[in-house]
């Protein structure tokens, strides 16, 4: 793979950055060919984003280098990454939502091109950019009404307007339906064909065995391996990264499920500007099984996962629960439906799920702090708290494993097994559960997803929400799908499969015998 006459597009050499006690990388060492598309790969913690923040100058390294084109290159900042062409599109969009796209690329831009160029000139330059690369976007829309694939593209037109020629992509498909995520990568390809080069970091591995030429493996701050990806496969990969064979499935006995627990009847909620997002859902849900509910991000699982645990009220329709009927007229807060005995885990856990300033001690306890095992009659049980939360962070493989540490600055997936450890550690009768593995590694989800199993098999409710198919078809007994608001079909998750769960969140399913679109 290495040819010493071509300088590569990026190389990093003896790239070594510590926070305190936590080594985040270790004498990293990596060529990447120009115009190739090279995956980073790893476990949660293993120091991929604090690398590409490295690159990108939001972090200095404490010893090493990095060179660009073969030349040295000293970055202490986003600008000197700019300056060296290096361009970034981050997880969370550096965007100005009520901006236009137009407005949003110039914002910032070096030596002000506002001033220099005029917006004219702006505008047509951005054209330009946008159809040499097929980033095809309207420059004039307002960023805050385009979908989330858009808005990502607004991010990559930005940086090539930069003029970055190595384009780093932090988890980039995490928030992306699966047909973005398709178009996302004839945007890589196409930045390929024209000489960019790209650096990619995601835990999925079929993203990195279709799309990338070459990958590298990260364990503990360390880069452990270098493959070509035509000659690699997914266990491999996912043996290099956790340092152990993983399994790749599911292991789970045929569901036993009970009596209803919960039942939902008519439900419908309208947002603020008057638009019904939840349609009319009628579900049940029995002690011992999993019920998946399939469907593209935006179709109405998230308002069903509010308004099922308390955090809106319904607009209407009631809900029956543990002996109760919550409605329109009668609804219960959060707090009372966790009290009943439903936990969450929520699809956001950046906005819903911790606190980012509290050390993970406290965050591990959230919504439960008012319990009396924690709360004492003055103050919290701080020894209590700990404790417990040690034990967690062991059990679940929480990295590192320091009650003290700020959430913030857990990396993305550790901070999921937290959430996910306090919530499934209730004991909930029911547990409401949104894009439970989003971010997380390969090793990580197979402990997630035992837990889920070992929960329902004592006899517990699940209702799970996942835009991941691989997940709801690998968990599930039964299968909702759900399509603008509404759901539009049910299935045992033994007769679903790819292709008719595709059709039916397309809501084109028929079933015909022929089973052709309708
Ligand atoms: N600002 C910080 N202060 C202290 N520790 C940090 C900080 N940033 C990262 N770390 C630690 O450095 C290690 C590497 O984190 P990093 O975010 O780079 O991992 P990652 O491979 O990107 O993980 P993930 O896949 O979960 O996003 C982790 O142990 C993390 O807790």
């Amino acid at each position: 793979m290495i040819n010493t006459t071509i300088p590569y597009a990026i190389e990093l050499r003896d790239i070594s950055k510590r926070f305190g006690a936590v080594q985040a990388n270790k004498d990293i060492c990596l060529q990447v060919p120009k115009g190739s598309i090279h995956g980073i790969i790893g476990e949660n913690g293993a120091g991929k984003s604090t690398l590409m923040s490295i690159i990108y100058g939001f972090y200095e390294a404490d010893t090493g280098h990095i060179e660009v084109d073969g030349e040295i290159v000293n970055i202490r900042t986003s600008q000197d990454a700019i300056k060296a062409g290096i361009g970034m599109v981050h997880q969370h969009f550096m965007l100005v939502e009520n901006f236009t796209v137009l407005e949003n690329v110039m914002l910032g831009a070096e030596g002000g091109a506002l001033l220099r160029k005029g917006v004219s000139k702006a505008r047509t330059e951005l054209k330009r950019l946008a159809s040499q690369y097929s980033l095809d976007i309207d420059v004039d829309a307002i960023v805050e009404e385009l979908p989330v694939g858009l808005q990502q593209r607004v991010e990559i037109l930005k940086a090539l307007y930069r003029g970055a020629r190595i384009l780093i992509l932090d988890e980039p498909t995490g928030v992306l339906t699966p047909q973005e995520a398709d178009h996302l990568f004839r945007i890589l390809h196409s930045l390929k064909e024209k000489g960019v080069t790209v650096l990619l970091i995601t835990h999925k591995l079929r993203e990195i065995l279709a799309s990338t030429d070459n990958v590298s493996v990260m364990r503990q701050g360390e880069m452990v391996a270098h493959r070509e990806t035509s000659k690699t496969n997914k266990e491999e990969l996912a043996e290099l990264m956790v340092g152990k064979k993983v399994r790749l499935t599911v292991n789970k006995e045929e569901a036993e499920p009970g009596k209803v627990v919960l039942s939902a009847k008519h439900l419908s909620q309208f947002d603020s500007q008057g638009v019904k997002r939840l349609k009319d859902v009628s579900l049940e849900l029995r002690a011992g099984e999993i019920l998946g509910i399939a469907g593209v991000s935006g179709n109405g699982q998230s308002e069903l996962l509010n308004v099922l645990s308390g955090i809106t009220v319904m607009s209407e329709g009631e809900i029956h629960f543990a002996g109760d009927v919550i409605s329109a007229t009668v609804p219960k807060t959060a707090a009372q439906v966790r009290d009943m005995g439903m936990a969450h885990v929520p699809e956001d856990r950046h906005k819903m799920g911790l606190v980012t300033g509290f050390e993970a001690y406290e965050s591990a306890v959230l919504g439960y702090h008012n319990s009396p095992v924690y709360n004492g009659k003055f103050l919290m049980n701080r020894k209590v708290m700990l404790d417990e939360c040690s034990t967690r962070m062991a059990a679940w493989d929480v990295r590192p494993p320091n009650p003290y540490l700020k959430t913030a600055n857990f990396s993305g997936g550790n901070q999921q097994k937290i959430v996910i450890a306090r919530e499934v550690e209730q004991n909930p009768d029911v547990l409401l559960i949104g894009q439970p593995t989003r971010g997380v590694d390969i090793g990580a989800i197979e402990n997630i997803h035992e837990q889920i199993v070992s929960l329902r098999d004592a006899g517990k409710a699940i209702l799970l929400v996942s835009v991941e198919l691989d997940e709801i078809m690998a968990l599930s007994d039964r299968i909702l799908v759900m399509f603008d608001g509404a759901v539009v079909g049910e299935l045992d998750a033994k007769d679903a499969n790819e292709r008719v769960l595709g059709l039916m969140m397309a809501n084109s399913y028929s079933d015909d015998p022929r089973g052709e679109p309708a």
